[in-house]
């Protein structure tokens, strides 16, 4: 997608820190140590049990275009420092002028179904490079695994039905709005009313018609058998203009001459009122005049919660339309995805271990080179594992939690396990082939079918077992009582 909607270069995508880092490791010879960073969140998004990871193609889309090129460096010379001398000398042009990504990196593909610290993304490149995807990454991962999150929670809502995303309107700009519907989509929404979208991504594009149709006519009967006239093969009537159930009688009486006609109503759109009801009684007008196939699309202000209401409510709501609450992530608009180094080469070529402590428990980091094992059992999973593999292959006997070792999962040899994350670029390579669109939200609905219940629910879900094994834990408790000693030295 990156390709298509941006031409130019995005290398400067990036907060300005990243590149006076760069120059600074540039300067003083440590731009091509190897080092090891990982994308991560902290906490669930919506109070949630679970997340879905999302935006990996549109990462290495980015991984694949990475370069400077003479407009940026041009725009770069121009920058000042406070004495009004160039922030930048020109040896580091020509430096950036020939940088690529030349790392390893590894990934959680997208559709899986993820939890808080576990790397969504493993970056192992030289320093310079690796700092400097910092930004572009978590801005290319954060929304769409918001986004994808929110989503797979409407779907979950919606018991199978389909839901279609109708945000753009609403969305956070042209980005949002494209980068949104592709992440619902993978989240499990059926189709978009986004047609850039729909050129773009291929997802399928769907879409009724506004209340400004009925408005131009004024009498809605006559607005009906115009837009069948119009549009015969894709009739869904807005029918809440005026009455809304005498719009259903309009709708129906629509519906009865494209039938003489050979065609077929697909459904009617209800977008204010008591939904539960006014779709109950539209259900019973539309069975009565024989169209029990025509569907009830509902919409307003929709989100999970008030789909799940609905559904409890008996309403007869067959499809879905929620557009800013999806597409915006409205109760929670940011993931706090981060990016964190946690293992470095040192002048020898040795790696070293990296740790920031941190008053907050949950935020002092995970140090090393970090890989994911989800166990399970039964077709049921049971919980996931990471653990260092500068370390070695950890000893698979419990899933200890580091914030609290008394918390702790014991693992049994005969679980089946996966490894989350996979090989995407070797050597600046890329050695991965994205899934589609269609596959990747196949794999969310398969990935949260193994899941228990309890992990799903909306409303204070169960907490999923996820920790590190027990060997990094000791060397994680070491580097923590270290630092801690050397900051009471000083
Ligand atoms: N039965 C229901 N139970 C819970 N919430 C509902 C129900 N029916 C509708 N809602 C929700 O109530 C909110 C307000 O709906 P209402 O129709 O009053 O306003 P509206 O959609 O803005 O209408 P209008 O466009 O005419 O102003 C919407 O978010 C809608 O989804
Ligand atoms: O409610 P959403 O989940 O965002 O779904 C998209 C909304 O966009 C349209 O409304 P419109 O832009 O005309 O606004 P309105 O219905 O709020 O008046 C449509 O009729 C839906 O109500
Ligand atoms: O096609 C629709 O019904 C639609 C599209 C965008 C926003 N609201 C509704």
């Amino acid at each position: 997608m990156l390709p298509t909607v941006y031409r130019g270069s995005l290398a400067l995508l990036t907060d300005l820190y990243q590149l006076t880092m760069a120059y600074g490791y540039w300067k003083r010879q440590r731009a091509d140590r190897l080092a090891t960073f990982h994308l991560y969140f902290r906490k669930l998004p919506f109070q949630g049990g679970y997340a879905v990871a999302a935006g990996l193609e549109l990462a290495i889309d980015y991984l694949r275009q990475f370069r400077f090129d003479d407009e940026d460096l041009g725009y770069l010379a121009t920058l000042r420092g406070n004495d009004d001398r160039p922030l930048f000398e020109e040896g580091f042009f020509d430096y950036l002028a020939e940088l690529r990504f030349t790392g390893d990196l590894e990934a959680i593909a997208e559709g899986t179904v993820v939890f808080p610290n576990e790397p969504l993304v493993r970056v192992t490149a030289p320093l310079l490079v690796a700092q400097l995807l910092e930004t572009p990454l978590l801005n290319l991962i954060n929304f769409s695994t918001l986004i994808a999150t929110k989503s797979a929670r409407i779907c979950q809502a919606a018991e199978g039905e389909s839901v279609l995303e109708f945000g753009l309107r609403r969305a956070q700009g042209i980005d949002g709005g494209l980068t949104g519907a592709r992440a619902a989509f993978i989240g499990g929404a059926a189709a978009t009313s986004n047609v850039l979208a729909g050129k773009i991504l291929g997802i399928p594009v769907r879409g009724t018609h506004a209340h400004s149709w009925v408005m131009a006519y004024g009498d809605e009967r006559e607005a009906f058998a115009d837009y069948a006239a119009a549009m015969p093969n894709n009739c869904v009537f807005l029918v809440d203009t005026y009455d809304t159930l005498e719009g259903v009688r309009h709708a129906i009486e629509a519906g009865e001459e494209l039938r003489r006609r050979g065609h077929k109503m697909v459904g009617i759109r209800l977008d204010s009122g008591d939904l539960a009801y006014l779709s109950i009684e539209a259900r019973r007008l539309l069975d009565e005049a024989g169209f029990p196939e025509a569907a009830i699309v509902g919409s307003s202000d929709l989100d999970e919660y008030l789909i799940q209401s609905l559904k409890q409510q008996g309403a007869k709501i067959s499809v879905w339309g929620v557009g800013t609450r999806l597409a915006t992530a409205y109760d929670q608009p940011a993931l706090g995805g981060v990016y964190k180094l946690s293992a470095i080469q040192n002048e020898r070529g040795e790696w070293e271990h990296r740790i920031k402590l941190s008053e907050q428990r949950i935020k002092t980091t995970i140090p090393g080179r970090l890989q994911v094992r989800r166990y399970s059992h039964d077709g049921r999973v049971a919980g996931d594992l990471m653990f260092d593999e500068l370390l070695g292959e950890p000893d698979g006997k419990a899933i200890v939690d580091p914030a609290d070792p008394l918390r702790r999962k014991k693992l049994s040899a005969n679980w089946e396990c996966e490894t989350l994350l996979t090989p995407v670029f070797r050597q600046g390579e890329v050695v991965y082939q994205n899934p589609t669109l269609l596959e990747m939200q196949a794999r969310t609905k398969a990935e949260l079918a193994r899941f228990h219940p309890s992990v799903r629910r909306l409303l204070n879900p169960h907490g999923y077992p996820v920790g590190i094994d027990q060997k990094l834990f000791k060397e994680r408790e070491r580097m923590i009582h270290e630092a801690s000693a050397l900051d009471e030295e000083e």
